[in-house]
């Protein structure tokens, strides 16, 4: 899933450089290796904190039941999206980092009950993305901020239908 999430982001910058820290570091040097084979600039880091060092973003997607990402190493006006720890006893971010962070997600009710980061630090949700877009919550750009990513139904029924209209949309089933 990682791979896409960074081509994403890799999108949406002029400049960048990105640094893929894994457990595994024989996994950090496969995912560099495709991405460099797309032209995206990208290298190991040895460490979560190399890798995290002075970073605009950062992407956490594991499942780690515990946090592999510490305050001290996020500079203030991040942005961090976490996808991975989806359950009340995993956690991928350090209490402190969270209740230093303003909480953005996709749904409130999926976080505040299954997101085990939210649930340990004890930190209420800003906001629903989908607020954010609508305008009736700030994006808070210039904050800690962080985007808390659980995954909901209605993206899954929405991908399968444009799958499937892809496939058959000239010949339908
Ligand atoms: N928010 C969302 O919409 C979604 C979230 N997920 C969650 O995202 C996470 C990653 O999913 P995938 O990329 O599909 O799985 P994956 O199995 O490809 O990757 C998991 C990664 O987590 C790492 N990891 C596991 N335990 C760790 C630990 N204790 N410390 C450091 N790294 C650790 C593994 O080394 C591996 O690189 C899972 O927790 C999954 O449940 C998956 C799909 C959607
Ligand atoms: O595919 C998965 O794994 C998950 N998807 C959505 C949220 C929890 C885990």
């Amino acid at each position: 899933m990682l791979p896409n999430i960074l081509k994403k982001n890799v999108a949406i910058f002029i400049t960048y450089q990105i640094r893929i820290w894994n457990r595994n570091i024989e996994a950090a040097e496969k995912l560099v290796t495709l991405l460099i084979s797309e032209n995206i600039k990208a290298e190991v880091s040895k460490s979560v904190q190399e890798a995290a060092r002075d970073a605009d973003i950062i992407n956490t997607c594991t499942g780690a039941s515990t946090p592999i990402l510490k305050a001290d190493w996020v500079k203030a006006g991040a942005h961090i999206n976490s996808v991975g720890a989806p359950r009340p006893d995993f956690h991928e971010i350090e209490e402190d980092l969270v209740r230093k962070g303003i909480i953005y997600t996709d749904s409130r009710e999926s976080a505040e009950n299954e997101a085990g980061d939210v649930i340990k630090a004890g930190v209420p949700v800003f906001a629903e993305i989908g607020e954010v877009l609508l305008g009736s919550k700030p994006a808070n750009k210039n904050s800690l901020t962080i985007y808390k990513s659980l995954g909901l139904a209605v993206q899954d029924a929405v991908t399968a239908r444009l799958v499937y209209n892809m496939l058959y949309e000239n010949n339908p089933l």
